[in-house]
């Protein structure tokens, strides 16, 4: 069992007392474009997302600092999570156009970045990680060591990565991709399910390595026994939800709820088309997102 533990590792460490503010970290660079607009699945109704740049949600109560962040033109939820008392950061899911949010809204709460960790080699945009790691000092990337993609931690079923007091645990959930994972709090109350598992929905399988019968069975083992109560983000949402919980999905999925064979074939029948930037995003999330870092 792998554990990431950030507190502890004395190279870091010492960095940091160089390095003593967040903002300090910061390495001047890029000016990226806030890109705002319209989104929509083929089989869903346009929703129109222009008006809304992030939302959020603070504090579990237990030191936990923690922000639902949207980047609307490929519909992505980025999480920010960071220790109440060390400071000490993780952010999933971060996406290249809305960097300069990130950096400013980590600095702006006094941050330190220490993990940028994606669920899966995303198909549809292109990761912030490896822009995130030359901006700000120290960064380290992570994804599942089934994605085939580089990083500089390779995670896998059962490791953790720790930020002050609090932990994500990994649990890999295949299906969608090869190397999909969900990331769930040590608590169990927060379960950060990547495109295993969206709201009401779940992530298409007619692609990357995708297979529905892996996806029915990630889902039902690893996220569906997770406790009922445990709030659900998922990685993308096209029509304005921002979180469920697993009794919810148990429940109301309409995907999900279904016998395996019955789920087979409406994953057969999604029709939806190709995502626009599939043919640059993927080559550029197996390198995180940038060359060269
Ligand atoms: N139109 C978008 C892509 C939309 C899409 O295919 N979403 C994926 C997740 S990102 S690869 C998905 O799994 N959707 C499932 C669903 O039921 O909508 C674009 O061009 O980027």
């Amino acid at each position: 069992m792998n554990s990431i533990t950030l507190r502890f590792q004395p190279a870091l460490a010492c960095a940091w007392r160089v390095k003593t503010t967040s903002s300090s970290r910061r390495i001047p660079a890029l000016q990226l474009r806030f890109c705002y607009g319209v989104s929509s699945t083929d089989h869903q109704p346009p929703v129109k997302t222009n008006i809304r740049h992030y939302c959020s949600r603070m504090d579990q109560g237990q030191g936990m600092l923690f922000r639902q962040l949207f980047e609307s033109v490929s519909s992505t939820y980025t999480y920010l999570l960071a220790d109440t008392e060390t400071k000490e950061a993780v952010l999933i899911d971060p996406v290249l156009e809305t960097v300069d949010r990130d950096i400013k809204l980590i600095d702006e709460l006094g941050l330190s970045l220490k993990i940028a960790v994606n669920t899966h080699c995303h198909a549809d945009h292109i990761t912030g990680t490896g822009l995130l790691k030359r901006r700000l000092f120290g960064v380290k990337s992570a994804i599942s060591k089934h994605s085939g993609a580089a990083a500089d931690i390779l995670l896998s079923e059962g490791d953790s990565v720790n930020f002050g007091k609090h932990c994500l645990n990994v649990r890999e959930t295949p299906g969608h991709t090869d190397g999909c994972m969900t990331l769930v709090t040590g608590d169990q109350t927060m379960a950060f399910t990547g495109d295993t598992l969206l709201i009401r929905g779940c992530g298409r399988t007619d692609f990357q390595q995708g297979c529905s019968k892996k996806l029915y069975k990630s889902v039902h083992e690893k996220i569906f026994t997770l406790p009922g109560h445990c709030l659900i983000y998922p990685a993308h949402d096209y029509k304005g939800q921002t979180m469920s919980t697993v009794d919810e999905e148990k429940k109301y999925n309409p995907r999900l709820t279904k016998t395996l064979e019955e789920f087979v074939d409406i994953m057969k029948n999604l029709n939806l088309t190709r995502p626009n930037k599939i043919d640059i995003a993927v080559p550029a999330n197996l390198v995180c997102g940038l060359h060269d870092v």
